[in-house]
């Protein structure tokens, strides 16, 4: 990688485009703000230089948020038009909510990005996101108490809906992009919400120079996201096997559709880690409530422990030694198994009782979290 301060040459940003190539249609999201003007005009100067290359389809999503949006997404148009790309803006429309606004503003731009991609048949939506954006994220998620999975900050493949999400520039100092649109003599806008002091972003991006000053700048940031992205995937590795090593064990239980068993003295001699990871999956693919929050995942493992440690020592008869609801799924453990099945529709007002078992209050979980 050249000098942060120096224009992305032709030749680095074939190599950033490089795994893209054979892509059935790029769709590239283009805010207005310098990253991803950048992306627009890098990938528009790559893409002339192939003899055949996928398609580009430029994408603006006005959130209806700020006055001065309407007028920015016109501006990316024109820059699109001059570099000879389609575009397109798209409206988010519907209520807003009063609070965590930024969240449900990323949400539904994600949703009309992929949408827009499936209208435009492409099989990929590239994002700018840089270095810089990487240690922020690292930042945000480290302040929250993230684990190792959050604390990984953003792959540069992920996939939503069938479509892929690709962020070409991770690695590259968004000053090198800055010095490129400076370089091409092309101007982009400044979104004034970067620098509002009422979000955790703005906050925590204002602390990134004291930091830089300590050695911890975006560089040493995106290189610790990425050790840990290393060692959350070998322990990804880990829990398929433990996955695979709990169905061997199982082999005399008939399959059942919609739930998920295993054996729990299989399960209680699994590291803490593995465990946790094979509970969320578990959680997650049969609960209906959306992701269940880590640290719920991790009380809920420890209630389990314990239960699974007293029912060795004295078997409940048959009756549940535990029974509880997290993020829409039923945890039970019941005759030396763990069961986790969809739960039944929560009524309104908290607590249920069952007249079978010992139902326990549900773990309260709210919207999409990083665990
Ligand atoms: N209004 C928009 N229209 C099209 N693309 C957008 C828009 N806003 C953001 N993007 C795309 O998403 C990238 C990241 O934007 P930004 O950092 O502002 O969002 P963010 O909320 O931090 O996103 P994320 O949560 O995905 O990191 C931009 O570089 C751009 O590619």
């Amino acid at each position: 990688m050249s000098e942060d301060n120096s224009p992305i040459s032709a030749r680095e940003a074939k190599r950033l485009f490089a795994g893209l190539k054979g892509a059935q249609g790029l769709l590239l999201a283009v805010s207005g703000g310098p990253d991803s003007v950048a992306l627009m005009w890098l990938a528009a100067r790559w893409h002339r230089s192939l003899s055949r290359g996928p398609r580009l389809t430029v994408v603006t999503i006005d959130h209806g948020l700020r006055p001065e949006a309407a007028r920015e997404a016109r501006e990316v148009k024109r820059l699109a038009t001059g570099l000879g790309l389609p575009h397109r803006t798209v409206r988010w429309r519907g209520a807003k909510p009063k609070t965590g606004l930024p969240a449900a503003a990323r949400e539904a731009r994600y949703r009309l990005l992929v949408q827009a991609a499936r209208l435009a048949g492409a099989s990929h939506v590239l994002t700018a996101h840089t270095r810089d954006d990487q240690a922020e994220t690292l930042l945000m998620r480290l302040v929250r108490g993230s684990g190792l999975a959050g604390l990984s900050a953003m792959a540069r493949l992920t996939e939503r809906d069938g479509v892929v999400l690709a962020r070409p520039l991770l690695d590259v100092p968004k000053s090198q992009l800055i010095a490129t649109l400076k370089r091409a003599k092309i101007g982009f806008a400044d979104d004034p919400t970067n620098h509002d002091a009422a979000f955790t972003r703005p906050r925590l991006r204002a602390l990134l120079p004291q930091l830089a000053a300590e050695g911890g700048d975006a560089r040493s940031l995106a290189r610790l996201a990425a050790r840990l992205a290393r060692a959350n995937l070998a322990v990804e590795v880990l829990t398929d096997g433990a996955e695979r090593f709990l169905r061997l064990r199982d082999r005399g239980d008939a399959p059942q559709a919609g739930v998920r068993r295993f054996e729990a003295s299989g399960f209680a001699a699994l590291p803490e880690e593995v465990r946790l990871r094979i509970l969320l999956r578990a959680i997650n693919a049969f609960g209906h409530e959306g992701p269940a929050e880590l640290g719920k995942v991790e009380s809920l493992l420890a209630v389990l422990d314990q239960a699974i440690a007293a029912s060795a020592r004295a078997p409940a008869n048959g009756r549940p030694a535990l029974k509880q609801t997290l993020a829409g799924a039923l945890i039970s453990l019941a005759g030396g198994r763990i069961r986790i099945a969809p739960a039944p529709a929560r009524r309104k007002g908290g607590s249920r009782v069952d007249k079978g078992g010992s139902w326990h209050r549900p773990f309260r979980d709210r919207a999409v979290r990083t665990p």
